[in-house]
């Protein structure tokens, strides 16, 4: 592609508005501040500790400085770290129709999915439906679903999609049918969307044309659903795909861990050119007169598991689709979809396209990340499940630098970015291949020699229709499914050097990190709308089971040869490191967090003036120098937020929300993932991938309230123990200061009160978890009750024990 289409194809501006220039102004200032007020801070520290007045408890006074002042120091340094990425944003906008239609690349698309009851078949037949539907040539494109539980419920339901697919696509394609996914598209308030066609806005053929068309394409698609629901009522789910005696293979009972490899076509490629339908009014459902009613193929395949054989969780998987769709379609561009996200914007895949040349001029994007949007979640967010601080304000700030950091589903890859070769502004003559000898391949790729063919075809660029034609024939199922076996990566590079990597939990942030230390790049892009939506935890449990794995996982990283602080690499930019670095070491907060926020509330529960004495300027009004630093970090705190909400165009309530949630986990799930990393490191145990549940909340209630009941559900777990210490701590303390007396004695516990109050506005949205369903009732006011009524139990116990 020539050097002037690719720069009209993406348009990248730098945000150089006057907020942004704030923004780094404030930055800047801030972290100043920080130089200034630990400088003060430490040695009014040591003043303290030597003077003769805190002779009693002299070890209680020194922990609680040196508690307090690390503390400050961590938060301070996680402030920095996170900050320092985020300070170059810029915007794309790409400009699909300048693509060629006849130069646009074969792309495979990569399902994952690994346990039918957790993941549900209907969820993955509509993520199916919504790729084959997409806008894209049905010759280029390829749809792969990988089993990870090998159960033939999935295949089943994999394969009515792909039945289903020969009326939902033509559909789709004659009426322009936004989103493609039938389920969001058809009963849009049980998926959780925003109502989808309304006559004002459709552009298609005649509307009362599409309104039948529509009521007979929704009559099938019901059908499919009870089909569906039937099979999963079955025996199905506990069908695997087993090897004989004999040598035959059929399904049979089985377990997810201990099944046979499998692959299998259920649809084969179309033909090149469109088939259009001349006019058959009588033989079909619709009138498809000069619709193509061709499909993409359909793949379905599982890798073989056996036990005593690591078969590392999602990375394996994709690792398996890698090789597996190598011999087959063996486009230079890979989609990844997780099995619960589904195509949004059926624009979306052209739109990667566009990215991927246009960025870094000459094929240096490895990556586009795109970002993850969510159905089904409660207006109010609770649980942050949008994520938006880290999407639309990170993400977009990395993208300034060498690229976004690679977060897991709805990503597009360059394939031979894959196969650990340097990106192109880093290789000698601009040739990838050639230095590899076929010893070498073995050592890496494994044995398989049709799998080094495709290799050196995509390093030679030549996967185009003319040299790269695959017949799908029985040879090649044979080899991918000899790809596709538990021991072909042993004593290879796979998972090291090549494709996903392993020896984590969140194989998606180190693989990111091993392209950008190569030196490729990635691009971010936020279509409008939404490229692709999936689903969230639904409930708190969920959530912090989900917080958990990723927090274990990034200090997996950090423990590894993938550390951020020590792997070298000269093509890493240095403010991308600072990102890694932050992404890597944050849980580590939790322990810094639980101390800092609980000692203030040790002297002010033992109810004496000894002990109150013992922390900080508990006796004495804290002075003047203090207030002014604390308000100068709190004011500057808040205007860095304000600012960032501005460029970035979330909402002030969805920072906050982060801010919110962030408490929350740091003090339950990051803990946890210190102590499962600990445990690791020291004896070896392996953390565990507890997939998320896909379940949508069901309930079809008609307000709000009643539609998210399932969300308020309270499912007990250890990680809620933590929080609520914590929470009760403050509580009861506030009220013990109050009860007490205390606040009169002057401003110190006028500010420790204060602090207190921070801490539990803080883990708000947690309170309101654990209380669950009573919470559809309780507002911020009904809280406020509660906490005095625990005040004045704690006033009545006080007096008892007095
Ligand atoms: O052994 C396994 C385990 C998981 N998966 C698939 O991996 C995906 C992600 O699992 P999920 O439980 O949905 O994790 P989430 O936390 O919701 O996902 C985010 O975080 C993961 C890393 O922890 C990334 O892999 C995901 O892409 C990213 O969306 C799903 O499609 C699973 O089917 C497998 O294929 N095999
Ligand atoms: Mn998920």
């Amino acid at each position: 592609m020539s050097a002037s289409v690719e720069r009209v194809l993406v348009q990248t501006t730098k945000l150089s508005t006057i907020t942004i220039k704030l923004y780094r102004l404030m930055i800047i200032v801030r972290m100043g501040i920080f130089v200034l007020f630990f400088k003060w801070r430490i040695s009014t520290a040591r003043a303290m500790m030597s003077s003769p007045d805190t002779n009693d408890g002299t070890s209680t006074v020194r922990a609680m400085w040196t508690v307090s002042i690390a503390g400050e120091l961590w938060f301070a340094l996680m402030w920095v770290l996170d900050q320092l990425p985020k300070m170059q944003p810029v915007q794309r906008a790409v400009d699909i129709a300048q693509l060629d239609e006849s130069l646009l690349p074969t792309m495979d698309v990569f399902v994952t999915t690994a346990a039918p009851d957790k993941e549900p078949p209907l969820v993955t037949a509509n993520t199916v439906l919504s790729i084959l539907a997409a806008d894209y040539p049905a010759d280029k494109l390829t749809c792969y679903v990988s089993d990870d539980g090998g159960a033939l419920l999935t295949r089943e339901a994999v394969a009515e999609a792909a039945r289903f697919a020969a009326l939902w696509v033509p559909f789709c394609r004659k009426h322009g049918v936004e989103p493609r996914n039938p389920e969001a598209y058809f009963f849009p308030s049980s998926a959780g969307v925003v109502a989808v066609v309304k006559r004002s806005d459709y552009k298609g053929r005649a509307w009362p044309e599409l309104a039948r068309d529509r009521r007979r394409v929704r009559r099938e698609y019901e059908e499919l659903r009870l089909r569906v629901d039937a099979l999963q009522a079955g025996d199905m789910r506990r069908q695997r795909w087993s090897q004989l005696a004999d040598g035959g293979s059929c399904w049979r009972r089985g377990t997810a861990e201990d099944h046979a490899g499998f692959v299998e076509v259920l649809v084969r490629p179309p033909s090149r050119t469109p088939e259009l339908v001349v006019s058959d009014v009588n033989n079909h459902l619709l009138d498809l007169s000069s619709v193509d009613v061709r499909i993409p193929a359909v793949v379905y395949m599982c890798r073989e598991k056996r036990h005593g054989h690591a078969h590392h969780r999602k990375a394996g998987a994709m690792n398996a689709l890698l090789r597996a769709s190598a011999v087959l379609s063996n486009a230079p561009f890979i989609l990844n979809l997780d099995c619960d996200h589904y195509v949004n914007n059926s624009q979306a895949l052209r739109a990667g396209v566009c990215l991927m040349h246009g960025r870094g001029g000459g094929g240096d994007v490895a990556f586009v990340q795109f970002p993850q949007r969510f159905d089904g979640v409660d207006p109010a967010d609770r649980y942050a499940n949008h994520n938006r601080v880290f999407f639309d304000c990170t993400e977009l700030g990395l993208d300034g630098l060498q690229g976004p950091i690679y977060v897991g589903t709805g990503c597009m890859f360059r394939r031979s970015a894959l196969y650990g070769v340097d990106p192109p502004r880093f290789r000698p003559h601009g040739d990838a291949s050639s230095k590899d000898d076929v010893a070498t391949e073995t050592d890496k790729f494994g044995v398989s020699t049709p799998f080094h063919r495709s290799v050196r075809a995509v390093l030679n660029h030549s996967t185009s229709e003319e040299e790269w034609n695959s017949p799908f024939d029985g040879a090649a199922i044979g080899e991918a499914t000899a790809l596709v076996s538990c021991a072909y990566e042993d004593g290879t590079a796979w998972g090291r050097d090549i494709g996903w990597m392993y020896g984590t939990v969140t194989e998606d942030v180190a693989t990111g990190f091993c392209l950008h230390r190569r030196g490729w790049r990635s691009a971010y892009f936020a279509a409008a709308p939404d490229a692709f939506r999936g689903t969230a935890p639904i409930n708190l449990t969920d959530r912090l089971h989900q917080v958990l794995r990723w927090a274990a996982g990034s200090l997996e990283i950090f423990f590894s040869r993938n550390n951020a602080l020590l792997r070298t690499g000269g093509r890493l930019h240095p403010l991308q490191r600072v990102a890694y670095l932050n992404t890597t070491v944050y849980p580590f907060t939790s322990i810094f967090l639980i101390v800092y926020c609980v000692f203030p509330a040790i002297p002010l529960l033992a109810g004496n003036a000894t002990a109150g004495r013992t922390f900080l300027m508990m006796g004495t009004p804290p002075s003047a120098t203090y207030i002014a630093f604390l308000a100068a970090l709190m004011l500057t705190l808040a205007m860095v937020a304000v600012l960032e909400v501005r460029w970035s165009g979330i909402t002030l309530g969805e920072w906050w929300r982060n801010e919110q949630f962030w408490m929350v986990s740091a003090t339950s799930a990051y803990l946890a993932a210190v102590a499962q990393v600990a445990l690791k490191v020291a004896v070896g145990k392996e953390i565990s991938f507890n997939l998320t549940s896909k379940r949508r909340a069901t309930s079809s209630g008609a307000g709000v309230k009643e539609r998210f009941a399932e969300l308020y559900a309270v499912r007990w777990t250890v990680l809620m123990v933590p929080p609520a210490v914590v929470l009760a701590m403050n509580v009861t303390s506030m009220a013990a200061a109050i009860e007490g007396g205390r606040w009169r004695k002057g401003p110190a516990a006028v500010l420790a009160m204060a602090f207190n109050a921070w801490v539990v506005m803080h883990l708000y949205p947690f309170a309101l978890g654990l209380v669950g369903r009573w919470s559809k009732t309780l507002s911020p006011l009904l809280l406020l009750v509660a906490l005095f009524t625990i005040r004045s139990l704690c006033f009545v116990l006080h007096i008892h024990m007095l």
